[in-house]
C-alpha cells in the first residue's frame, strides 16, 4: 500500500485502495481527515496541491503553531522554510513535486524554522487520491530530529552540511527498522553519536531501552567474551559471583560495537554466533540465554579489504555491513564549522565568560584539514581559550601553521606567530606517538604541495612512512612516487 504504508496507523477515513492509499470518493473531505489525525501522536497537516496547510493536528499545534507564526491558508516552503516559492524551485527536494509524479509517497530530511529555531524534520509525505486517481490534497507527516541541531547546541550532533544531513537522513530510514547499521568514519567524525542517534530516531521502537557501547579495541581478548557475554560464580579465579555481561545489559536496547575492525579473529566467530543465532552462554555456563538488541556496529577500518587480506570474516562482514552509513570526514563538510566552533564554546565548562572567535582565526580554522576530524576541532578550542584573556580566541592562540597557506607555512612568513605550543596538539585518541610531531601545511591540497614544500615538512616530521602518508592525506604509493621524485628517481 505505497501511499499509506504505516503499519500501525489506523485505517484510513475513507475508501483504502489497497494498491494506491487513501482514495477520496468526493473531494478531500478535509474534516473527516483532520478527526483521523487526531489520533496521531505525531505532527500532521493536510495540505492543498497548492501547497497551502489545510488543517493541521493538535501535535503540529503543539510543536510547530506558534502565536505570531500563522500557518492556516499559508503554504507550507513560506511556513517551514520561509521561502517565497517551492521547495524544488529554491535548489531543495520537494517531496510533493515527487508525490505528484508518482502517486505515492515521498520522504526526505528538511530543515525547517520552527519556533524553537532551525531543526532537522523527517517530512513524510502522502497523496490522497479522488476515485479518479487525481491527487487532491496531501498529508504530511512530521518528526522532529532530536539527536541533532542545524544550530550551534550545547548537546548531540551538529550540522547542516549536504553530507552530514545525509548521514542523518540515512539514520532516520533504518532507525524503524530492525536491520543492523555499519557506521564508517574516520577517527572522530561523531560515530558514537551518530549510534546514539539510530538508538534514539523517531519510529525507533527500542530508544525507550538501554544504549550499550562496546569499546572492542579497548577489550583485551581474554576480557572479551566475559565482558560481552557475562560469567557465573566459580567461572574463573576471582569470578566470586555471577556477572551480567554487556550483551545482558543491552537487552531491549542497542548494543554498540564501536571499533570492529579491531575484534580479533578467534574472537570474531563469538559475535557470528550471537549476532546469528540470537543466544549466548555467559562464560561457566550452561544456560542458553536469549539475546534482545539492535546492533550497530562502527570503525575506521576498511573492512571490506580487510576480509580480502583473511582479517575479518566475511560471513561477519556481511551480518554487520546489512545498512553501512558513511560519516563525512571534518574537511567535506567545512560549512559546519562555524557552527560546531560556536557548540564547543558554550559546551565547554568551567567558563562562565562568552568567548568569540576573531574571523580570521574562523578562517584558518575553516582552512585547517582536521585528519583528527571534530575531535581535534574540540581539542583545539579547548586549549585555544585558555590563551584567550580578553574573551577572543585570534590566530595566535592557535597552534602555529593552522590553516596556513602552504607558501606563508613553509617560508616562515606566518603573519601572527601561535604561542609557544607544539605545531598541532597530538590527541591521545586519535595520534600516533610521532604523527603529529610536525602537521602539514595544510591549507590548500596536500597533493599540490611542490617539491621544495614537501621536502621542508618531511625534514620537520619524524614519524613512520605510514604516519607521513596518513597526515598529509594521501595513500603510501603517492607518498612514495613523490618521494621517489624527489630522490631523482
Ligand atoms: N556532528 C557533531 N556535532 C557535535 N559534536 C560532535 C559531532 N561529531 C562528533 N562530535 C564530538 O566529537 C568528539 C568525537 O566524537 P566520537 O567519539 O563520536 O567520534 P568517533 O568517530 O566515535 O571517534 P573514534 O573512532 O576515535 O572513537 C566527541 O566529543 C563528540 O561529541
Amino acid at each position: 500500500m505505497p501511499a499509506m504504508h504505516d503499519d500501525s496507523a489506523p485505517p484510513p477515513p475513507a475508501a483504502a485502495d489497497p494498491a494506491a492509499g487513501l482514495v477520496l470518493s468526493s473531494g478531500p473531505q478535509v474534516q473527516a481527515l483532520v478527526s483521523y489525525l487526531e489520533h496521531e501522536a505525531r505532527p500532521m497537516i493536510v495540505l492543498d496541491t497548492d501547497y497551502r496547510i489545510l488543517a493541521a493536528n493538535t501535535a503540529y499545534r503543539r510543536q510547530f503553531g506558534a502565536v505570531q507564526r500563522p500557518y492556516l491558508g499559508r503554504p507550507c516552503y513560506e511556513v517551514s522554510h520561509g521561502y517565497d516559492v517551492p521547495c524544488d524551485q529554491a535548489g531543495e527536494h520537494c517531496p510533493m513535486a515527487r508525490a505528484r509524479e508518482t502517486r505515492g509517497p515521498d520522504r526526505v530530511l528538511h530543515i525547517h524554522h520552527t519556533p524553537r529555531g532551525p531543526e532537522h524534520v523527517d517530512v513524510e509525505l502522502r497523496p490522497i487520491l479522488d476515485a479518479s486517481r487525481e491527487v487532491v490534497a496531501y498529508v504530511e507527516r512530521l518528526c522532529t530530529v532530536r539527536s541533532a541541531a542545524p544550530r550551534p547546541s550545547a548537546d548531540g550532533l551538529v550540522g547542516r552540511s549536504p553530507s552530514f544531513n545525509a548521514a542523518l537522513a540515512a539514520v532516520q530510514r533504518v532507525a524503524p527498522s530492525a536491520l543492523p547499521v555499519l557506521l564508517l568514519g574516520e577517527s572522530g567524525t561523531g560515530k558514537e553519536l551518530f549510534a546514539r542517534a539510530v538508538h534514539e530516531a523517531c519510529g525507533a521502537d527500542r530508544a525507550g531501552g538501554p544504549f550499550v557501547v562496546v569499546d572492542c579495541s579497548g577489550l583485551p581478548e581474554t576480557l572479551f567474551e566475559s565482558e560481552l557475554f557475562g560469567y557465573e560464580k566459580g567461572a574463573f579465579t576471582g569470578a566470586q559471583g555471577r556477572k551480567k555481561g554487556l550483551v545482558e545489559t543491552a537487552q531491549g536496547g542497542t548494543l554498540f560495537l564501536d571499533e570492529i575492525g579491531d575484534v580479533p579473529l578467534s574472537m570474531q566467530v563469538k559475535l557470528l554466533r550471537l549476532i546469528e543465532s540470537g543466544t549466548y552462554r555467559r562464560v561457566g555456563g550452561v544456560e542458553t540465554l536469549q539475546a534482545d538488541f539492535r546492533l550497530v556496529a562502527a570503525t575506521h577500518k576498511p573492512l571490506e579489504q580487510m576480509v580480502a587480506q583473511g582479517l575479518f570474516r566475511q560471513d561477519l562482514y556481511y551480518r554487520i555491513a546489512a545498512f553501512p552509513i558513511v560519516l563525512p570526514p571534518l574537511r567535506e563538510r567545512r560549512e559546519d564549522i562555524p557552527m560546531l566552533v560556536d557548540s564547543f564554546l558554550q559546551r565547554a565548562r568551567g567558563f562562565k565568560a562568552r568567548i568569540q572567535v576573531s574571523p580570521e582565526a574562523l578562517a584558518r580554522l575553516q582552512a585547517h584539514s582536521w585528519p583528527g576530524n571534530i575531535r581535534e576541532l574540540r581539542n583545539v578550542l579547548e586549549r585555544a581559550r585558555l590563551f584567550a584573556d580578553d574573551g577572543v580566541i585570534r590566530t595566535k592562540d592557535l597552534p602555529a601553521g593552522l590553516g596556513v597557506p602552504v607558501a606563508a607555512a613553509v617560508t616562515g612568513g606566518v603573519a601572527t606567530p601561535g604561542p609557544q605550543l607544539p605545531a598541532a596538539y597530538p590527541d591521545p585518541a586519535t595520534a600516533g606517538p610521532a604523527a603529529d610531531s610536525a602537521r602539514p601545511p595544510f591549507g590548500r591540497p596536500t597533493r599540490e604541495l611542490d617539491d621544495s614544500a614537501l621536502r621542508a615538512w618531511i625534514s620537520q616530521f619524524s614519524g613512520t612512512r605510514r604516519e607521513m602518508a596518513s597526515a598529509l592525506g594521501w595513500s603510501e604509493r603517492t607518498l612514495y612516487r613523490r618521494l621517489k621524485a624527489l630522490a631523482g628517481g
